[in-house]
């Protein structure tokens, strides 16, 4: 272990952030009667520019009068290269009292984008003597921002996630794709060509360098990493396969897009009971064998040693957590 101990990420739920479109009222008792352990009430791309204003005022209302219980709330504001992300800031400060969460900053490209709405909503929360702080998500989703993952993370002690914005990313790196993440039918590999028979398609997964380098900076500077949106509400199994994927390389949870993305979700990043027993015993075999004055023994079959105690406890801390929410 390094001599720097890495931070702990927040200590909450959030298996799965519903996004709705501030510009559809409609949706918002729908979201806060969901499952979701985050709700993301977007001013952002979903929103068509002639209803920015209309959809910010809806968006403060709904903080102030819908009954969100124990979830998260977050706003996705506007990017910082737009007219609107300072009036969405200004007012979703001045206009709710004390229910808002956090602000989600879109296209987070340096730690200059994150420092700036820092010291605007620090001056909002001094101006109108708020004792709540607002903490910050970031989306990683263009060129820039994966480029300077690390330095975002870093970039204010308000920062609490970091999100793949798989659409915008794939727009900014300029990839052959309009689909909203998943399997990309032409990102494959052919078993060889030597190989006996027919050859077979191997689909690989474009997403997984940035989900990794994401889950990377989130850990070293204790931040929550989250995988964003599955495009395709028709495929719940390409939503589960890419939750899979996700969950197996770090993140805690990831977005629904659709109401019927969010138990999939929720089941993904819940770990299972099995799972849960077995990292129990992992646990309690490894207490047995430090007794024993031994560092490595065999369970199941197969190796486990000190760094599996470390696994384990993260299954079982992640199923603890959840279960006190
Ligand atoms: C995708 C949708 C536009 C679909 O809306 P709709 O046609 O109304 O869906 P359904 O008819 O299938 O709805 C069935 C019932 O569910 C309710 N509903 C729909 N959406 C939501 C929701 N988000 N939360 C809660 N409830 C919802 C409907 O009202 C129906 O209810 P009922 O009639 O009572 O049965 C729509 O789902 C939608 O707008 N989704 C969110 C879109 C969004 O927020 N997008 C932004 C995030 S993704 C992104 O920005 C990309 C990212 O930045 C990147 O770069 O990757
Ligand atoms: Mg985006």
């Amino acid at each position: 272990m390094s001599f720097t101990i890495p931070p702990s990420p927040p200590a909450r739920p959030n298996r799965c952030q519903l996004f709705g479109p501030g510009s559809r009222p409609e949706l918002f008792e729908k979201m806060a009667a969901s499952d979701a352990d985050v709700i993301n009430l977007d001013l952002e791309d979903s929103v068509a520019p002639d209803d920015k204003d209309a959809a910010r005022k809806n968006v403060v209302a709904a903080i102030n009068d819908v009954d969100w219980g124990k979830k998260t709330l977050s706003v996705r504001i506007n990017g910082l290269d737009t007219p609107y992300w300072y009036r969405d800031v200004v007012d979703l400060l001045e206009g709710t009292k004390g229910r808002l969460d956090a602000i989600m900053i879109p296209k987070a490209g340096c730690a200059g984008d994150i420092y700036a709405v820092d010291a605007l909503v620090s001056a909002v929360e001094a101006a109108t003597a708020k004792d709540k702080r607002i903490g910050f998500e970031a989306i990683i989703e263009t060129a820039a921002g994966l480029a300077h993952v690390e330095e975002i993370a870093a970039a204010s002690p308000r920062m609490e996630s970091l999100h793949l914005g798989p659409a915008d990313y794939a727009a900014y790196m300029g990839m052959a794709t309009t689909h909203i993440g998943g399997t990309q039918s032409n990102y494959y590999m052919l078993s060889p060509k030597e190989a006996e028979g027919e050859r077979q398609v191997h689909y690989a997964d474009p997403w997984h360098y940035p989900i990794v380098a994401i889950v990377a900076a989130c850990r070293t500077h204790g931040l929550l990493p989250v995988d964003g949106p599955f495009g395709d509400f028709s495929d719940p199994d390409g939503f589960k396969a890419q939750a899979l994927r996700s969950a197996t390389l770090g993140c805690v949870g990831k977005w629904a897009i659709h109401p019927s993305q969010v138990a999939l979700s929720n089941e993904v990043f819940t770990p299972s009971d099995a799972a849960v027993e077995d990292a129990r015993a992992i646990i309690a075999a490894m207490d047995q064998a430090k007794a024993e004055g031994k560092g490595a023994v065999t369970y199941k079959g197969k190796l486990i040693d000190i760094a599996s105690i470390k696994q384990a406890e993260v299954i079982v801390k992640q199923a603890e957590m959840i279960a006190a929410r």
